[in-house]
């Protein structure tokens, strides 16, 4: 599945090897190894080398990212040098600041930068613009600690920026990912959250949990009869051109060329979710 379509995105913490094992087998449509905030000072040098052997045995049929100690850690550069020669295909670059310091890394692969802090935030249609830049991912805990927010069950405190992060990668033309809903016992709370993210315009949501996979594809996918619908819409505007109707009306509502270009899109990810081999 290309990266414009992923709907979930699930973090496994490099030092948990029983996870990343299980991850193999998930329906996640790509994956993170975290060596960040998931992995303590004391298991960061054993997680790096459980990320590189996992790396190295291949067999993952998604995409598997790195995501790196932060730029200025003592772990950065080994981090990254394991990334580069293990075969990541992207690493994701927390706390992500300005578009210099992104621009400046130039490493030959996909590289996602974490909104997730205000400067980052403010700076987020310059950090996308970045070429090597593939995408931007939301983290919503770092932000919400910098902003000093309170939590809210539909994130207002959070809002201007989710939006500023869409913007930002839409602009661009890159992928944003949704933050992460961190209780992992709360199904109602994170659907609503999904449906919030897919409201606001991200392509898919990051997760960390097996539990929250399926949720998040439903909520970021096409359904089968989404699928015939914008067949139906796509058929119906065809036609009406062929006739040398100009101004088209389907199933009672005006449909103009965006419309048909989103029916495609869907149609595009219905053919990505249910033939992945095809198009990975
Ligand atoms: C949240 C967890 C700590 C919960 O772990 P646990 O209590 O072990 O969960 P379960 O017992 O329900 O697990 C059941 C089985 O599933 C496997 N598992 C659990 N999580 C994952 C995972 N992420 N990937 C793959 N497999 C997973 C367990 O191994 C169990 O398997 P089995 O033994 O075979 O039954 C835990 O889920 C977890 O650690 N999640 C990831 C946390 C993480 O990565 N955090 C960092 C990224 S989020 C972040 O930093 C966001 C951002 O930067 C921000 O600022 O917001
Ligand atoms: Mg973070």
């Amino acid at each position: 599945m290309t990266a414009s379509v992923w709907r979930s995105v699930l973090y496994v913490p490099g030092d948990k090897p029983r996870a990343i094992e299980k991850a193999r087998g998930l329906a996640a449509d790509a994956v993170i190894l975290d060596l960040e905030d998931a992995v303590a000072p004391e298991a960061k040098v054993q997680a790096r080398e459980n990320v590189r052997l996992a790396l190295r045995a291949g067999g993952w049929r998604v995409p598997v990212l790195v995501r790196v100690n932060g730029l200025g850690t003592e772990h950065e550069h080994a981090d990254r040098e394991m990334a580069l020669l293990s075969g990541t295909a992207g690493l994701v670059l927390p706390k992500i600041e300005d578009a210099r310091t992104v621009a400046a890394l130039s490493l030959g692969l996909p590289l996602w930068a974490m909104i997730e802090t205000p400067a980052g935030v403010l700076n987020a249609a310059a950090i996308a613009a970045v070429p090597g830049v593939a995408g931007l991912l939301v983290g919503a805990n770092d932000l919400a600690r910098a902003l000093r927010t309170q939590p809210h069950p539909d994130r207002w405190p959070l809002l201007h920026a989710l939006s500023a992060v869409v913007l930002a990668a839409r602009a661009a033309g890159k992928v944003p990912l949704d933050a992460v809903f961190n209780d992992i016992t709360d199904p109602d709370g994170f659907a609503r959250e999904c449906a919030q993210g897919r409201m606001l315009g991200f392509t898919g949501k990051t997760v960390i949990h097996p539990g929250q996979i399926a949720a998040t594809n439903a909520a970021y996918g096409v359904t089968e009869a989404q699928a015939a619908e914008a067949r139906a819409l796509i058929n119906a505007w065809e036609t009406a051109r062929a006739e040398g109707k100009s101004v088209v009306a389907h199933r009672g509502s005006l449909i103009e060329q965006m419309h048909v270009d989103e029916a495609q899109d869907n149609l595009t990810l219905w053919v990505q979710q249910t033939q992945p081999e095809s198009t990975s």
